[in-house]
């Protein structure tokens, strides 16, 4: 059994693209079934592109609440917009954090008839040009880099585990296209004296590939090894960080490992902290347990000389019953009530039979 881990491995895409790709492969190998977590630097995103990523990202905070609660979530039967801060909680603890969700450009193709599940596709709501002068564009601009990646990313993950590059094609391609979404959170710094330190508590990611840009310099993320003990992943300056999420764990019969990670307040008197998680979307009419993945022996033995994956989490178990659509929708459903009281109201009923909770939950 390998040592548990006590640093995130930093991978190098570049190398993925010469004659240095199998070193790649292999430490993208090690990564994934003994960490569940990376960082990946010198990418095809442009460093330009990161950069207005980062200047843009505070400007739709600082709106007026009144501007920010106009683009508020309610108001959208995607799920796409702004949330306060404070309106969540994940596994129970308040998340301390204010959050915008954005996604690719999309249309929504849902009619009368069509699976409900189908609606969540859908535009987002953005802020009014000017009140945020080129926000849609930079983080459209954005959302689609780091979707192209994230499609590249996943045939890298095939071939690393002995897979054909394509295998996976079939979880992202469809009649419909995935619908990719980030969302930018913002974490104020830490009150002095404060006895709770708590941006989002520990979870796993639902799908399949999470990119996390840190898009200021304070720690905050923290990922759990096998021991139990949280080894910190500080930013590094044009990378992102890269998890494995429940879904692509199950669909790998547990090759590749999810692992549980947890984001603190950043320092008393350090400013906000900004990140943007990115999560790669799935056709949703796949259902993962549909999908037998044809894995070499060697990969198989590797994995069952490993310790059992470490997962506790009953965070989005939909995803081993029902289709990737129907699973993202109950856990939109269950993180957003006030949305599905809106939109989903069957939805709203079976998941909240005594009405609306004080704070919604999350994983
Ligand atoms: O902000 C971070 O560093 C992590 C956030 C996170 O894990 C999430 O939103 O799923
Ligand atoms: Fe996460």
């Amino acid at each position: 059994m390998p040592a548990s881990f006590q640093s995130i491995p930093v991978l190098d895409y570049s190398l993925a693209l010469g004659p240095e790709k199998p070193v790649f492969l292999s430490q993208l190998r090690h990564a994934l079934m003994n960490v569940g977590f990376l960082y990946l630097t010198n990418t095809s995103v442009p460093n330009s592109l990161v950069d207005q990523v980062r200047e843009m990202s505070p400007k739709f905070f600082d709106l007026s609440q009144e501007k920010k609660d106009a683009l508020g979530m309610v108001h959208s039967p995607h799920f796409m917009g702004y949330s306060r801060f404070a309106t969540q909680m994940t596994k129970g603890i308040v998340d301390q954090r204010e959050q915008f969700e954005f996604c690719v450009p999309y249309e929504c193709r849902w009619k009368e008839g069509d699976p409900l599940y189908m609606r969540v596709w859908g535009p987002c709501q953005w802020p009014a040009e000017e009140d945020v002068p080129n926000f849609q564009h930079v983080f459209t601009e954005y959302g689609l880099a780091i979707s192209r990646l994230s499609t590249h990313f996943l045939e890298l993950i095939c071939e690393s585990v002995g897979l054909a590059p394509n295998a996976l094609d079939p979880f992202l391609k469809d009649t419909v296209e995935p619908c990719h979404r980030g969302k930018i959170a913002k974490y104020p710094d830490t009150v002095p004296g404060s006895d709770s330190d708590n941006g989002v508590a520990p979870h796993f990611d639902p799908d399949f590939l999470t990119f996390l840009m840190q898009v200021t310099d304070q720690p905050g993320l923290q990922v759990q090894n096998q021991d139990g003990d949280w080894i910190p992943a500080p930013p590094i300056p044009y990378s992102w960080v890269v998890n494995i999420g429940r879904a692509l764990n199950t669909v790998t019969k547990n090759v590749v490992l999810a692992t549980s990670h947890k984001a603190l307040l950043p320092p008393p008197g350090t400013g906000a902290r900004y990140s943007i998680p990115f999560l790669q979307g799935l056709n949703p009419h796949i259902r993962l347990s549909d999908y037998e993945l044809d894995f070499p022996p060697e990969i198989i033995a590797l994995r069952d000389a490993r310790d059992g994956n470490n997962i506790d989490s009953a965070n989005y178990a939909e995803f081993e019953t029902s289709c990737a659509g129907e699973a993202n929708l109950v856990g939109r459903v269950k993180t957003h009530p006030e949305v599905a009281e809106r939109f989903y109201p069957e939805y709203f009923a079976k998941y909240f039979p005594n009405g609306m909770p004080v704070q919604a939950s999350a994983y």
